[in-house]
């Protein structure tokens, strides 16, 4: 017998599920379009060539030893986090208002951002867009905080829902907390035009509601790394306060790696300080300190302006492939005179587009085209190659014919 015995089997992830089905399927027609994890065009994973350099010289480096990060991390790459974020000429770092931690990727970033405020902030609320990426209610919740949703997207025009986005924001109590994706909004692929993150930034002022940005994709929506983070810098340099999640699983292929970074911009630099002091409490009897390999990688990247230059002509490939991967399937869809309006397919940007398909069309392509996606409709572009388009264009246009 067991302790555990009365213990029920629990349901599966419903983004990493579909990888596990995925992985059971025989079929060699398969395609996995479900974790937004990239993909070439043989339909491998990518480990960037800039990446290999890093870690060659990291083995190279006699003098490298795997003693314990400090609680914060790897203070280089802290630092060197913090700058591409909001801008080497960021007004918040010359005046050291910014304090970054090194956490466990985008994941643990939230949520040690999540049980800071939990804990540390007057209000306990947090906003967070319908829909959203999946684990968000949930490390939101679990940190303690009290999880509402704000409008965000419009089934209708499959665009930005403004209106009800600005509206519930506007009904939101004084100084509640508000997640927003700084680019490339997972699932939809919408996002907010600079001028609406305009209207958003001096709303949210006005009602004082503190932004928690998270950034999991910075470079992979437009392929520039400033582009994806003119929201963030917006926010930043009118002087206000804000969380940040930062990772570098996306942009940087460092997945497996867990590499990412809270940052909380403060006020001014002593409650900085005092803040990271707050910080290291919430991390310490969580995971003590960080791993040492892949914000090594980052920080020598980073650092070194060859090297920095070659990580983002390999990232402008991978959102350069995304966008070819878009404009197939449109045509593709097109060329089979697929009934309804395909347009949204090259009008969102990042990793995914929200097809519209609903969840009975999403089990028809699982079962008869060995197609996996999320239940939700949607599907990770980076999945799909020239040679596998066609098989998911065949897919939707039998799934809503
Ligand atoms: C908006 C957003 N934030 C944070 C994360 C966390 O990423 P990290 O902890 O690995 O850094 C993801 C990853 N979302 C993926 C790509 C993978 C996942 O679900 O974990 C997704 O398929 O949506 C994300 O899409």
């Amino acid at each position: 017998s067991s302790v555990f015995a009365a213990l029920a089997q629990a349901p599966e992830d419903p983004i990493l599920g579909v990888t596990v089905a995925y992985n059971k399927d025989p079929s060699p027609v398969k395609v996995n379009l479900g974790v937004g994890a990239y993909r070439t065009e043989e339909g491998k994973p990518l480990v960037l060539n800039v990446v290999r350099r890093a870690e060659q010289m990291l083995i190279n480096n006699p003098s490298r030893v795997k003693e314990y990060l400090p609680i914060t991390g790897l203070a280089e790459f802290n630092k060197l986090s913090a700058k591409l974020i909001f801008g080497a000429d960021s007004p918040a770092i010359q005046e050291n208002r910014v304090t970054t931690v090194q956490c466990l990727s985008g994941t643990g970033s939230l949520r040690v951002g999540g049980e800071f405020l939990a804990r540390h902030y007057h209000e306990r609320t947090i906003y967070i867009p319908q829909p959203t990426w999946g684990n968000h209610p949930k490390v939101f919740t679990l940190s303690g905080l009290t999880v509402r949703s704000y409008r965000y997207y419009d089934p209708a025009t499959r665009g930005l829902d403004f209106k009800g986005l600005l509206e519930d924001l506007s009904s939101a109590p004084l100084g509640s907390i508000v997640l927003l994706h700084a680019c490339a909004h997972n699932p939809t692929g919408v996002d907010p035009t600079i001028d609406q993150w305009e209207q958003i930034r001096q709303l949210m002022r006005s009602k004082s509601l503190l932004p928690f940005f998270d950034s999991a994709y910075q470079g992979f929506a437009s392929g520039s790394l400033d582009k994806d983070a003119q929201s963030v810098r917006m926010f930043v340099a009118d002087g206000g306060e804000l969380l940040m999640a930062q990772s570098y699983a996306k942009n940087m292929g460092l997945y497996g790696e867990r590499v990412g970074a809270l940052s909380i911009v403060c006020g001014s630099a002593d409650v900085a300080v005092r803040v990271e002091s707050i910080l290291k409490l919430v991390i310490r009897p969580m995971y003590s300190n960080p791993p040492l390999h892949g914000p090594s990688i980052v920080a020598t990247i980073l650092k070194d302006s060859e090297m920095f230059n070659e990580w983002t002509l390999e990232l402008k490939a991978m959102a350069d492939r995304i966008i070819s991967m878009r404009q197939q399937l449109f045509d593709a869809l097109k060329s089979r005179g697929t009934p309804g309006d395909w347009s949204h397919i090259i009008k969102q940007i990042g990793m995914f587009t929200f097809t519209g398909l609903n969840s009975d069309q999403v089990a028809f392509m699982r079962q008869e085209y060995h197609i996996y996606m999320t239940s939700d409709g949607r599907i990770s572009m980076a999945g799909l190659s020239t040679r596998t388009v066609p098989h998911l264009a065949d897919a939707i246009h039998a799934a809503v014919t």
